[in-house]
């Protein structure tokens, strides 16, 4: 079950809902519409899954940032939300897709338990001039069903993301992982 806008305002108070900072004004029907954030991890070289991404770091200035199309940037979410009750859905919307942006390329979940500034995997289809703090897309809780695993046990890469994370499959491959 997805929450209404006025559910992930109760929960919210409730303190069963993390969204920092938070404003009403950003609920919707069913999501709260959150913001990129002011940085970005610009990657236009090619990539191998065994070796760190390289990336160069630049700040979305207020004037705003041009995206081309062919290059990933990895960005991030002005919002930390998470849950210790619900499982998240970070999804683009109407305005951002109708400007040919994708705002992850296929990571739109947050697990239950993980409270994050969401990685942002960015692409363009075509040039496109972005701000910081700009409305990006909505966030939607989902109701879980069955019992809440524990992520110190499973070990999970990304529990406690604070900032731009880039691929960490990396680190598993070194250590002879498939
Ligand atoms: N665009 C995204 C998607 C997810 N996450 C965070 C929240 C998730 O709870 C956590 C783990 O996401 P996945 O399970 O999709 O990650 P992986 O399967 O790649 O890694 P892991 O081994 O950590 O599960 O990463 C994020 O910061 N940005």
């Amino acid at each position: 079950m997805i929450l209404t806008g006025p559910a992930i305002a109760a929960a919210q108070t409730a303190g069963e809902i993390v969204i920092d900072p938070y404003d009403p004004a950003r609920l919707s029907p069913n999501a709260y519409d959150w913001r990129l954030g002011d940085t970005l991890r610009i990657c236009d070289t090619d990539l191998d899954a065994a070796s760190p991404t390289p990336y160069a770091e630049t700040a979305i200035p207020d004037s705003g940032y041009v995206l081309h199309p062919g290059v990933l940037y990895l960005g991030i979410t002005h919002e930390r939300t998470g849950s210790e009750a619900y499982a998240q859905f970070l999804n683009g919307n109407r305005t951002t897709g109708a400007l040919g942006i994708w705002v992850h390329v296929s990571a739109p979940l947050g697990h239950q338990g993980h409270a994050i500034h969401w990685t942002l995997e960015i692409r363009a289809a075509r040039p496109v001039r972005v701000y910081p703090r700009m409305t990006f897309g909505k966030l939607v809780f989902l109701r879980c069903l069955g019992t809440p695993a524990s992520y110190q046990q499973h070990g999970l890469k990304y529990a406690a993301t604070a900032g731009i994370d880039i691929s960490r499959l990396y680190e598993e491959l070194a250590g002879g992982a498939t």
